[in-house]
């Protein structure tokens, strides 16, 4: 596997541009300061006579006004939606808020969703563009840093089940990313560390370089010091591009974005939506993952402790919930990787490689129970 190259591209001097190359489309990662205070990255979107804006209750008293006056030269309707926050109404409910108001203000097969927000209503307003009409154009708008280096790129699309995270969707790109790094700025301590989970996630993945590279800046990134926020949001782009242009439907390598997230999934289910955030579990999951890659003998012993600092320092959980291994077992046979009924977990094998494969229970119930209170 050779690395995701790193890219010199700028739509201004204040804007960097990650493009990701897909079979059927490419579509360009717009990062940088004041994108929503400024004309430039909102030109050639798709033509249509309605943009309908998707966000919630906390996000749009915040940004909804800045960013409809940006759509308001390009669209003669810009309209919202406006969904209830959080992991618990990313739910069949929600989307059909999202219809509602579509068919209602009789939005047509060109109408172009944007989302403002954070993965959840990234994902939902995605999985509605996909299936409204059988598919209308969106647009990524992340404002978390989650959002940002992660869940706005590459198209997964979903809302929960009862039963298994993330487990009704679809695959569906959108037509450009726009990420708006002074969006961080308002957003809660705990939330900047949900996203420092998929951050730091990359390193161990793909880019050792990376790894050390949050080391050394984690605590520029925890005071929100924007050059070094937007270098992270660029390499995880860059990161995440350069795995989705090979395997978009996550037919193999893809599956490396998953690490941490076996383990961190069946926290959330198994604690209720929204209990943990979703980073939370994730930074969680990543411990567990790498203590299996070392008790494997995928990795040296010192990977470890190496790691379980850095997302302590992240100002993530590291000891999981007690649901119990069986529990946890059941939550992670229904994971997307398995295969029937076999847990897959993605693990490294070398700092910035992973692999995806399975392992004995006997050995996952000893990570359980070494690293859930
Ligand atoms: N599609 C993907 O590839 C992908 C990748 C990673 C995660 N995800 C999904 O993303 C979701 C998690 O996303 P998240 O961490 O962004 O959570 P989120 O969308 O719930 O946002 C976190 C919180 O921050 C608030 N918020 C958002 N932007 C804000 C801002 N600028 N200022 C103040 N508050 C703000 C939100 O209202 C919410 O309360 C999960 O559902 C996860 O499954 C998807
Ligand atoms: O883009 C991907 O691929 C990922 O796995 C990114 C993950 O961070 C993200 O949480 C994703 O939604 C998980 O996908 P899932 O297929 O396990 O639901
Ligand atoms: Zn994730």
């Amino acid at each position: 596997m050779t690395a995701a190259p790193h890219t010199e591209n700028r739509v201004s001097p204040a804007v960097q541009c990650v493009r990701i190359d897909l079979a059927q489309q490419t579509y360009d990662i717009l990062i940088g300061s004041n994108q929503l205070g400024d004309d430039a990255s909102w030109k050639n979107l798709p033509r249509a006579g309605t943009a309908v804006i998707v966000s919630n209750d906390t996000v749009a008293p915040l940004y909804l006004a800045q960013l409809t006056q940006r759509l308001q030269p390009h669209y003669a309707r810009v309209e919202s939606v406006i969904l209830p926050d959080g992991e618990a109404h990313k739910t069949w409910d929600s989307l059909n808020q999202i219809f509602d108001h579509l068919l209602a203000s009789a939005c047509d097969r060109k109408t172009v969703l944007f989302a403002l927000g954070g993965g959840v209503i990234g994902d939902m307003t995605g999985f509605a563009a996909a299936v409204y009409m059988r598919g209308v154009p969106f647009v990524q708008v992340p404002t978390t840093l989650l959002a940002q280096v992660d869940s706005s790129v590459g198209g997964k699309t979903a809302i929960n089940h009862p039963l298994g995270k993330n487990m009704i969707g679809a695959f569906y790109q959108p037509e450009r990313v726009i990420a708006d790094l002074d969006s961080l700025d308002t957003l809660p301590q705990r939330e900047l560390s949900a996203g420092l989970a998929e951050v730091i996630k990359y390193g161990p993945i793909a880019d050792a370089d990376f790894l050390q590279w949050i080391e050394d800046n984690l605590d520029a990134l925890l005071s929100r010091d924007k050059a070094a926020l937007a270098y992270a949001v660029k390499r995880c782009c860059e990161i995440k591009a350069w795995v989705v242009g090979q395997d978009e439907r996550e037919q193999g390598l893809r599956a490396i974005l998953n690490f941490g997230h076996t383990f961190g999934h069946a926290i959330e289910t198994g604690m209720g939506y929204g209990a943990w955030l979703h980073g939370e579990a994730v930074g969680c999951g990543m411990v567990m993952a790498c203590d299996l890659s070392v008790r494997l003998g995928l990795m040296p012993p010192d990977f470890l402790p190496r790691m379980r600092r850095l997302i302590e320092r992240a100002g993530l959980p590291v000891i999981g919930p007690k649901l119990g291994t069986d529990r946890y077992l059941e939550l992670m046979r229904v994971d997307k990787k398995a295969e029937s009924g076999e847990i897959r977990f993605v693990l490294i094998e070398a700092l910035g490689r992973a692999v995806v494969r399975s392992a004995p229970d006997a050995l996952v119930a000893e990570v359980i129970g070494s690293h859930c209170a």
